[in-house]
């Protein structure tokens, strides 16, 4: 038996291999052996298109735009039927028609407020959701794969006139491969059985049959949708040989719906059950084509290449890619046509209208707890003509905000219809076309097979995401961060029994893949600033425990000095923390007036999906944040009640926290010129964090040198210490010493003299004491009266030194002879100044027998008052002027007299010592 690609292509009669024929409904029993039906394919063909449809209207006729099969095309809306209810306003218009539109870039989109375009319970109308569910048929289904780690795995087999290849029992959810097919040697190097003798089976997660989609829908993407209603990033392909039914099982026909539209209906349903919560809806629309990315739902006339940009691996954003805010299902039909209207469809040899491109539709989902802020419920139940708004591209940039401290949820549905794999086709352009195809989808092999490789054996091996547009597309998705049902569809022709033995291979390696996708939930600043607060309280409460118990001296005491370290170490990091938030509090302080400068407040997660005018609108209500952020940190320091911490690491701070403004500004200026928002973004993340380091390093810096300082200070004192002690110790070892010599000097001077020794006295003439011819000699007791005569020399000259001080102080005499006469008047001027007239004075002298001074008084009388008592008649005081004359002896060592003009006293030399 041949296979299709071994029949020559000019010789292919081009019936269209795989079509199946309706009606199809009754196979659809999953577990129902297959029927052959009579072929009525040609039903669902749509129009022949030749060739890949150009994008570019401008400057020629608007081609016949080729239907996909069952999208309904209304009469009069050639060219894009206006959504019902879309409002024409003027800043709407855009929303009505891609040829209607005018030609503009995306940045030329007005912002729509997104609080007056949200979804709740109560907007949802009947026809949103009728005819979708089946509460019976959601009651059968039990297992929910969307909630397992693993991605679901689905097989739909086609309905086929011929013969199947594939039978599968119902209920084991496996396929087999009919022996008889088995046996064929182009099928051998294809299976992936271990055992090529027996017919290779296969197990997933359902096998699925039929000509309706309902089934497919709630079996294989009911449960991803509600995950990615809940937060959760949900991702649901198709992949399988061309022509296998991939495009009919995601978007179907009018009879039969695909995932896509059921989808969307299930959303409103979702929405319409879920009273608590309201929801902003934005879709966009693209496609991977010759490895280039499209978006489906530009203007015409306007660029639509979609680049992706930046992003960690864990991010990507898909730049500049149009999101249109969708309120009611009829919104989001509108713009499902509008986007399959461009897709690139060609006729091939087994496809009338086979998918020349990977065809993304993704739903961006935000959602949060209703009752946050004033909604205005009355305008968005006001009657309109559909009863509802449905604003148009003007919405593009509309984020849903996080209010009164309760978080945003962000999710977004990824549908995606592969481009089938196929054999080189007798078209050159379809040809050219199917290897971008085939190598992507060869990427996708590769990058699915190693990601599985690696969670059975824990490896880390690297994935080859970057190696297609499409892989690096699903990377954050394959990355594990989303739910993922793949549904692989095969021909169950005995001629395609190798590709879709490639295609279960293929499903069997994506089922290793592991999963762990995670809620994302953006916090409003309120929330943050209140955790903050929290964390800050907290901390400080412990730091103020911690320094009780280490001011405790008794505790102190039995601490080692490793736990002491570890102790303030411990105390530190609180105070570090503290720092830090106290830091992120306050970033809004730096705002300038007018809020022309602006950063990130918080550590709010930075959407990577956003295109730059979207984060130029987020930038702008981040900036208004800051400015009622900056007002509330005002009232929120006064609650703390905290005074400001001035340690000088303030002022470090404040330096850091300049210098990120300069860089911020600077960094801005790079983003207007056309820099990357991404970078912008990677950049202030990587500067923010330079700075905390380099304010950590410069504290432990300080206090690194500080404690330096004071170890070195105390090694210091305690050596100095040291040397007074050992110079104490050598003192008194000295005294000691000097104690024990003078005991022996005694003792041996008292021997000498009673041993008779002594020396004999020296001569008091001073002929002998001068004498060093003579020596002393030795006498009884000799030694003793030598000290003594020594003793008694040294007091009498201390003596004379001691008459000679007061000489010098009492009586300063005029140099003269032995007897001077002075004449009073000036004498006692200048002879003594304690001497005056009529003044009252006491005269000390020790004027004995041997004194060397004696009183004179000359040319006058002393006082007979005086004189009388003292000494007598011996003279006589006249009043008037004072002279004195003779001679007068002191019998009194001190006498007082009292005189009238002066007192002249003179040395008596000859009594001066010698
Ligand atoms: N389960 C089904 N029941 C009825 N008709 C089907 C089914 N699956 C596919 N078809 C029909 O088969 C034809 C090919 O299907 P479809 O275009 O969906 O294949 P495809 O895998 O998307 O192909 P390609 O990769 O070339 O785009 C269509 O006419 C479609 O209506």
């Amino acid at each position: 038996m041949s296979s299709v690609s071994s029949t020559p292509a000019s010789k292919i009669t081009r019936p269209a291999l795989f079509t199946p024929k309706r009606p199809l409904s009754s196979l659809s029993n999953t577990s129902a052996p297959q029927t052959l039906l009579p072929s009525t394919h040609k039903r669902y063909k749509a129009p022949v298109t030749v060739e890949s449809r150009p994008r570019n209207y401008v400057g020629r006729p608007k081609p016949t735009l080729a239907t996909v099969p069952g999208t309904p095309v209304k009469e009069g809306t050639d060219g894009g039927p206006r959504t019902p209810g879309t409002p024409r306003s003027k800043s709407r218009q855009g929303a009505e028609s891609p040829t209607l539109m005018p030609a503009m870039s995306e940045m030329d989109v007005s912002n729509v407020d997104p609080e007056e375009v949200l979804v709740d319970s109560q907007t949802v109308e009947a026809g949103d959701i009728s005819g979708e569910l089946d509460e019976a048929l959601l009651k059968t289904i039990q297992v929910d794969h969307g909630k397992r780690d693993k991605v679901m795995v689905s097989i739909r087999i086609r309905p086929t006139d011929k013969q199947s290849a594939w039978k599968s029992t119902p209920g084991s959810n496996s396929i087999q491969l009919n022996p008889a097919h088995a046996r064929n040697p182009n099928l051998m190097s294809a299976t992936t059985s271990t055992n090529s003798a027996t017919p290779t089976t296969f197990h997933f997660d359902s096998i699925l049959t039929g000509t309706p989609n309902k089934p497919i829908y709630t079996t294989v993407a009911r449960s991803h949708v509600h995950a990615a209603m809940e937060g959760f990033n949900a991702v649901i392909f198709a992949y399988g040989q061309t022509a296998s039914g991939k495009t009919y099982t995601l978007s179907g026909d009018e009879d039969e719906p695909g995932i896509i539209p059921r989808a969307m209906r299930d959303v409103f349903g979702y929405i319409k059950r879920t009273a608590d919560r309201e929801y902003l809806l934005r879709c966009s629309y693209l496609e991977i084509y010759n490895e280039t990315i499209h978006d489906l739902l530009a203007p015409p006339g306007s660029g639509n290449q979609v680049q992706i940009q930046g992003g960690n691996g864990s991010e990507i954003i898909l730049s500049p890619l149009r999101e249109e805010v969708v309120t009611s299902l009829k919104g989001v039909n509108e713009v499902l046509k509008r986007g399959e209207r461009h897709r690139r469809t060609a006729c091939t040899d087994w496809n009338d209208r086979s998918s020349r491109s990977h065809s993304v539709f993704r739903l961006v989902v935000e959602s949060r707890e209703r009752g946050c802020g004033p909604v205005d419920e009355t305008e968005l139940r006001a009657p309109s003509r559909s009863g509802r708004a449905t604003p148009g591209p003007g919405a593009t940039g509309s984020r849903l905000q996080a209010r009164e401290g309760k978080s945003v949820q962000t999710s977004i549905l990824s549908l995606i219809d592969l481009a089938g794999s196929e054999k080189a086709t007798s078209d050159k352009d379809r040809t050219r076309e199917g290897k971008y195809i085939n190598t992507s989808l060869l990427t996708l092999g590769t990058v699915i097979g190693t990601l599985s490789e690696n969670a059975a054996k824990n490896k880390s091996d690297h994935v080859p995401y970057r190696n297609s547009k499409l892989t690096r597309m699903l990377q954050p998705s394959l990355a594990g961060n989303a739910r993922i049902s793949v549904i692989c569809t095969i021909n169950p022709d005995p001629a395609a029994v190798a590709e879709s033995t490639s295609t279960l291979s293929f499903a069997k390696r994506v089922k290793g893949v592991k999963l762990n996708a995670q809620k994302k939930e953006i916090l409003d600043t309120d929330a943050l600033i209140e955790r903050y607060r929290k964390e800050i309280e907290d901390l400080k409460r412990r730091l103020a425990e911690k320094e009780a118990v280490s001011d405790a001296p008794a505790r102190m005491r039995r601490l080692s000095a490793q736990e002491k370290q570890d102790e303030s170490k411990a105390m530190k990091e609180l105070n570090d923390r503290i720092q830090q938030l106290t830091k992120l509090i306050l970033t809004s302080n730096t705002i300038e007036e007018g809020g022309s400068e602006s950063r990130p407040a918080s550590p709010v997660k930075v959407d990577f999906d956003m295109s730059p005018y979207q984060l130029q609108q987020e930038l702008l209500s981040a900036r208004l944040q800051l400015e009622t952020q900056a007002r509330q940190i005002l009232s929120l320091e006064a609650a703390l009640e905290q005074p400001p911490v001035d340690d000088g690491n303030d002022k470090i701070i404040a330096e850091q926290s300049e210098k990120i403004r300069e860089l911020e500004i600077v960094t801005r200026g790079t983003r207007e010129d056309g820099g990357d928002i991404g970078e912008f973004a990677e950049t202030l993340k990587n500067l923010r964090a330079e700075v905390e380091r380099e304010v950590r390093a410069t504290v432990e810096r300080e206090w690194a040198a500080k404690v330096e300082e004071e170890k070195r200070r105390r090694e210091e004192g305690q050596k100095w210490a040291e040397e007074v002690v050992k110079e104490l110790e050598k003192e008194k070892k000295n005294r000691i010493k000097l104690e024990d010599e003078r005991r022996a000097l005694a003792a041996f001077v008292s021997k000498f003299d009673s041993l008779g020794l002594g020396l004999t006295l020296p001569s008091s003439s001073p002929s002998r004491r001068t004498s060093s011819i003579i020596p002393p000699m030795p006498s009884p007791r000799g030694a003793a009266a030598a000290f003594a005569e020594r003793k008694h020399l040294r007091s009498l000259r201390s003596r004379k030194n001691q008459l000679q001080d007061e000489d010098d102080r009492l009586i300063p005499f005029p140099t003269g002879d032995s007897m001077q006469t002075v004449d009073s008047n000036t004498s006692m001027s200048t002879a003594t100044t304690a001497v005056s007239l009529d003044t009252e004075f006491d005269l000390r002298l020790s004027l004995g027998e041997d004194s060397p001074f004696k009183l004179e008084v000359c040319g006058g009388k002393m006082l007979p008052s005086l004189l009388e008592e003292e000494w007598g008649t011996m003279l006589e005081a006249e009043t008037g002027d004072v002279s004195f004359e003779g001679e007068v002896r002191v019998g009194s060592p001190t006498k007082t007299i009292r005189v009238s003009k002066g007192l002249p006293l003179v040395r008596n030399k000859e009594n001066l010592p010698a």
